[in-house]
């Protein structure tokens, strides 16, 4: 069955991690159907986390579950390969990692290696490929030539761009797209990692049913219903909103997001909720 992964918010109190809210997130959103959780993805902050930081978020979820996978990648090879020892030596099944990102024109061989070295000290590596964020396309003929990729993340608004992944043999491919999560699931991807399974789990849990039971127009309804949701959000700037959207829908305080990703001040919020709640009423949707 395809699967649900959640890329995790890391919730701040006073800029720090808070690992308490962290590990009740995680617990929540499994108890709601979520299969894995990513951890230090996007929505996660990743980029704007240190090494520690990176290492306290894992050993926080690692808590509750070992259905994680931890994003590893940086601009700085000793941290990655450090947090990829530290999997290793905890055990975490899934380490990924996006390309180095920034410094544009990186050849293909640098790609290759940087991604090769990670395999030298984890065994299951997956690519987390955001080529709007990152600058670069590992497409996949390149991870066809690293050699040692075990899973794809790509978070890509063509699904057959992802579906180029799937004719490398035993390639898990998963797409990173809101818009895409009922597509991902019934094209034969191995599932979706989306950011609003935050915040709306049970919807996207929903929408995996119906397309199981091949009751796909009621999917692409609940798909249309997110895909308003992530719009409407990102009017306000996405990840902050995903705040104030979990509290509200999961029922429990998530914390703030980390500055320079300032935090909606409460005119935004309540804007941000009674639109969020009128789309609710449009698709007659109300949460079990
Ligand atoms: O957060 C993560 O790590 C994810 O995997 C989900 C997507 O990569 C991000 O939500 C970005 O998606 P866009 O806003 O459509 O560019």
């Amino acid at each position: 069955m395809a699967e649900i992964i959640v890329p995790i918010l890391t919730p701040f109190k006073g800029n720090k991690i808070d690992k308490e809210i962290l590990k009740e997130h995680a617990s929540s959103l499994l108890k709601a159907g979520v299969d894995r959780i990513f951890v230090n993805g996007t929505t996660g902050m990743g980029p704007a986390l240190s090494r520690e930081e990176k290492e306290t978020t894992l050993r926080a979820v690692m808590e509750v579950t070992e259905k994680v996978i931890f994003q590893i990648g940086g601009l700085n090879m000793d941290d990655v390969k450090y947090l990829a020892k530290l999997a290793k030596d905890l055990s975490v099944k899934t380490v990924a990692s996006y390309a180095p990102y920034y410094f544009t024109g990186l050849p293909r061989w640098l790609i290759i290696k940087y991604f090769k070295e990670i395999c030298e000290i984890h065994d299951e590596v997956y690519l987390y490929n955001y080529p709007s964020a990152v600058g670069k396309d590992v497409d996949a003929e390149t991870v066809s030539e690293i050699g040692c990729i075990k899973g794809v993340k790509d978070t890509n608004d063509s699904i057959n761009h992802s579906l180029q992944y799937k004719k490398i043999p035993n390639m898990k491919v998963f797409n990173g797209a809101d818009t895409l999560v009922m597509t991902a699931i019934s094209t034969g991807l191995d599932g979706t990692v989306s950011a609003a399974a935050n915040f709306v789990p049970d919807v996207l849990v929903n929408i995996r049913e119906r397309v199981l039971k091949a009751d796909i127009g009621s999917a692409m309804r609940l798909q249309f219903m997110v895909d308003e949701l992530v719009s409407t959000a990102k009017g306000f700037g996405y990840i902050p909103s995903i705040y104030v959207l979990t509290k509200e829908l999961m029922g429990y305080d998530v914390g703030e997001p980390r500055p320079v990703l300032f935090p909606l001040n409460e005119s935004q919020s309540m804007e941000l909720l009674n639109k969020t709640r009128e789309i609710f009423e449009k698709y007659s949707w109300s949460k079990k």
